[in-house]
C-alpha cells in the first residue's frame, strides 16, 4: 500500500491488447495523478484510450505495464473496499425497475455492505441529482438527461470517494447536457468526490474540470496536461469569456500537435 496523497496515481501506464487479428498500443507511458476532491477532465480523439485509463483505474483493464495506485491502493483494492462508482454513457437501468429501486441495487447484487448510517439514502441521493418526487417512475417515462441523473445517484450510492464517468452526456442533446454540466459541478462541490471525467468536447473539459488531461492517438500517449485556471464557481456564461475562449484554443493546439 502507497502513501495515499493522491487520489489516483498513474505511473507509466502502458495497456497493449492482443486479439487474434492485431496487437493494439491502446495506451502508452501514461503518467498523472489527480488530488483527492479533484476533478481531471480527460480529453482526446476518438480512439486515443480514454475509456481503456478510466478502466484501468477501475480494475477492469490490467496495464500491460506500470502503476496504479487509487487513495493508495492497488485498483482492485478500491474496488472491493467500494472507493469508486462507474457512470457510462449509456445510464444502463434496469427497466422493470423504478428510479428509486435502481439507485438501491447495488444494494442487493454483489453482496453490497449496508449503508453506513451517515451514508446519503437512495432518496437523499435521487434528491442531489434534482429528481425529487420521480422516485417512483420508471425509466421509460424519464428522459435521457434524467436517466443519466439516475445513472450517477446510483453511483454515489455508498458515499464512494472516486466518481469514474465515461462520457456520461456524450449521446444527450445540447441543451440537456449544458444542465447536466452545471448539475454534475454542483454535485462535486457538494459531495467532494474526486471525479475523472471522459470526454470528446473542448468545451466540456473545460467547464468542468480542473485540470485537463489531453490524449493523443496511435497509441494513446499524454499529449498535455493543462490546468483550468477558471473561477472555481462557474456558471455556462463563463464559456463566453475571454479566459475560456483562450484556454480552448490552447486545449484545440494540444489536441492538433497530438495528432
Ligand atoms: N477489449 C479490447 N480488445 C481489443 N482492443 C481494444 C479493447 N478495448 C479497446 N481496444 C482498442 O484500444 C484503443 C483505445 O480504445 P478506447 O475505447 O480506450 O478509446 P477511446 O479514446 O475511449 O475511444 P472513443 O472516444 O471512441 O470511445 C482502440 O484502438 C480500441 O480498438
Amino acid at each position: 500500500m502507497r502513501a495515499p496523497s493522491n487520489a489516483v496515481d498513474c505511473r507509466n501506464i502502458s495497456v497493449r491488447f492482443v486479439t487474434d487479428r492485431r496487437t493494439v498500443t491502446a495506451l502508452h507511458d501514461v503518467s498523472f495523478s489527480v488530488n483527492p476532491g479533484g476533478f481531471l477532465s480527460l480529453l482526446g480523439p476518438s480512439g486515443c484510450g480514454k475509456s481503456t485509463l478510466l478502466r484501468v483505474v477501475a480494475d477492469l483493464v490490467s496495464p500491460s505495464s506500470g502503476d496504479v495506485s487509487v487513495f493508495g491502493m492497488s485498483p482492485e483494492e478500491a474496488r472491493q473496499a467500494r472507493s469508486f462508482g462507474f457512470v457510462f454513457q449509456d445510464a444502463a437501468l434496469l427497466p422493470w425497475r423504478t428510479a428509486l429501486q435502481n439507485v438501491e441495487l447495488p444494494l442487493e447484487v454483489g453482496g453490497c455492505r449496508p449503508l453506513a448510517s451517515n451514508a446519503p439514502t437512495p432518496r437523499e441521493l435521487l434528491k442531489l441529482v434534482g429528481l425529487e418526487g420521480w422516485e417512483g417512475s420508471f425509466p421509460h417515462e424519464l428522459s435521457g438527461g434524467m436517466r443519466q441523473r439516475v445513472s450517477i445517484a446510483r453511483a454515489l450510492l455508498g458515499g464512494p470517494r472516486l466518481l469514474l464517468m465515461d462520457e456520461p452526456f456524450g449521446a444527450l442533446d445540447e441543451i440537456t447536457r449544458d444542465r447536466l454540466n452545471e448539475e454534475l459541478r454542483r454535485i462535486w462541490h457538494e459531495t467532494k468526490t474526486t471525479i475523472l471525467f471522459v470526454t470528446h468536447s473542448v468545451y466540456e473539459a473545460m467547464f468542468l474540470g480542473e485540470q485537463v488531461l489531453v490524449l493523443a492517438a496511435n497509441p494513446g500517449r499524454v499529449a498535455a496536461t493543462v490546468p483550468v485556471d477558471l473561477p472555481s464557481d462557474r456558471d455556462l456564461s463563463i464559456r463566453e469569456t475571454q479566459a475560456f475562449v483562450t484556454m480552448a484554443s490552447t486545449l484545440r493546439d494540444a489536441l492538433g500537435r497530438g495528432i
